[in-house]
C-alpha cells in the first residue's frame, strides 16, 4: 500500500515570526498586500521588499517625459525604475543596472509581471561604474538615478552578512561571486590597514581598540568568521566603557564597522569616484540627474563632483543644499532618516 505522506501547510510562526525565512508573507508583496501595508505602517520594512526613499522629491525634479531614455544605476527592488516607468507612459527606454546576481533575477522577473518587459526596460547586472559602456550601447540618457548604498532585501538576508543583528557569514559583498568576502579580507589585512579602514570609512572612534582585538584573533587562529564573532570582536574591544554606556557604544561602533567594511569589500568609493567621472558624458544635453546618499564620505564625493562639474560649465545647475526626505516619510521608513538628495543638470 501506498505510504500516505501528510504535507503540513506551511504555517506563519505565531503572528510575528523573527527569523527572515519564516516570514513568508512579506516574501510574496504582491499576494499578501494587507500584511506588506501592516508591516510598512508600523515603520518596518516587510522582508525581501525595500520601501524607495524621496520619491516624490526625485519625480519632481526628473520631470520625466514619454518618449525620454532613462538609467536607474541602482535597480535594487524596482521600485523607483517602476515609478519612473510610469512617467514614461510606455514611450521611450529605461535601463536599470545592478551588482547583484540574487536580487536582479527576482526583481526582473517582478517588473515583467508587472508588464515592465525587454520593449521598455533594459535591466543589466554590471557595475555602475561601467556607466560609460552602458551609455554608448543606449545613446546617452535624458535622466539618472543613483540610489546608493545597499537594498533592505540585502540587509534583512542573514546569509548576505550585511548587518550584526543576524547570525551569519561575514560576507558584505554586493556581488557574492566576486572578490573577497569581509572575512576573507580581515584574515590578511594588517593592523594599520585596517585601523585606517575603520577611521577612514566610519570615523569609528575606537578603530585601534577594535583593530587589535581583531589582530590578536588572527594571530591565535580564532578568526572573525560570523557576523555575531564581528559583534563579539567589538564587545571585547569596548569592554573599557563604562557598562551603563557599553551596549549603546557597542551599537553605534558595529554600526560603523559594518559599514566600513562594506565599503572596502565593494571598493564602493572608488567605484562612486569614476561614476562621477564618467557621468557628464552619460547625460544628454539637459539631461538631469539625482543621486541618494546615506553617508558623509559619499555625500562628500557627490557635492564636490558636482560643484566642480558646475564650475567647469559641464553642469549649467546644480543643488545648492541637499535634499532631506519629509519627516513623515522618516517616521513611516526609519532606513530614510540618513538619507541625502543632490542633482545636476547637464549644460546643452
Ligand atoms: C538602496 S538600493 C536601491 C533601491 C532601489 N532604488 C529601489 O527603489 O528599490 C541600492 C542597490 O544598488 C546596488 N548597487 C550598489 N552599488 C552598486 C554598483 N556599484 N553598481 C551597481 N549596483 C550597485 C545594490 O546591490 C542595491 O541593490
Amino acid at each position: 500500500m501506498e505510504e500516505k505522506i501528510h504535507k503540513r501547510r506551511v504555517h506563519y510562526s505565531g503572528t510575528h515570526p523573527k527569523r527572515f525565512e519564516e516570514k513568508y508573507k512579506e516574501h510574496d508583496p504582491e499576494k499578501y498586500a494587507d500584511t506588506i501595508e501592516k508591516v510598512i505602517s508600523k515603520g518596518s520594512t516587510p522582508a525581501g521588499m525595500h520601501i524607495s526613499i524621496c520619491v516624490n522629491e526625485i519625480l519632481d525634479f526628473l520631470q520625466i517625459q514619454p518618449g525620454q531614455q532613462g538609467l536607474d544605476a541602482t535597480l535594487g527592488y524596482g521600485g523607483h525604475t517602476r515609478r519612473m516607468l510610469e512617467k514614461l507612459q510606455g514611450k521611450g527606454h529605461m535601463y536599470a543596472l545592478d551588482v547583484d546576481p540574487i536580487e536582479i533575477v527576482k526583481t526582473k522577473q517582478r517588473l515583467a509581471e508587472a508588464g515592465y518587459g525587454e520593449d521598455i526596460l533594459t535591466i543589466k547586472q554590471t557595475n555602475f561604474r561601467n556607466i560609460d559602456q552602458v551609455a554608448e550601447e543606449a545613446g546617452g540618457f535624458d535622466f539618472i538615478l543613483a540610489d546608493l548604498g545597499v537594498s533592505s532585501m540585502q540587509i534583512d538576508n542573514p546569509d548576505r552578512g550585511f548587518t550584526y543583528k543576524f547570525d551569519g557569514p561575514l560576507d558584505l559583498r554586493l556581488d557574492p561571486e566576486k572578490g573577497e568576502s569581509a572575512a576573507e579580507r580581515l584574515r590578511e589585512v594588517s593592523y594599520e590597514e585596517l585601523v585606517g579602514m575603520f577611521q577612514e570609512n566610519s570615523d569609528e572612534p575606537y578603530a585601534e581598540e577594535i583593530a587589535t582585538v581583531i589582530m590578536k584573533r588572527n594571530r591565535t587562529k580564532n578568526y572573525v568568521e560570523t557576523t555575531t564573532q564581528m559583534k563579539d570582536a567589538i564587545e571585547e574591544a569596548l569592554a573599557f566603557v563604562p557598562e551603563k554606556d557599553r551596549k549603546e557604544a557597542v551599537k553605534k561602533s558595529c554600526q560603523r564597522c559594518f559599514q566600513a567594511l562594506r565599503i572596502d569589500v565593494n571598493s564602493e568609493f572608488e567605484v562612486l569616484y569614476d561614476f562621477l567621472d564618467k557621468l557628464p558624458d552619460a547625460l544628454r544635453p539637459g539631461g538631469k540627474v539625482a543621486i541618494l546618499t546615506f553617508h558623509s564620505g559619499e555625500d562628500r564625493l557627490v557635492k564636490r563632483a558636482f560643484k566642480a562639474g558646475a564650475k567647469a560649465g559641464v553642469y549649467s545647475e546644480v543643488s545648492k543644499d541637499v535634499i532631506r526626505p519629509s519627516a513623515e516619510e522618516c517616521a513611516r521608513n526609519p532606513r530614510a532618516r540618513s538619507t541625502k538628495m543632490r542633482w545636476a543638470v547637464k549644460a546643452e
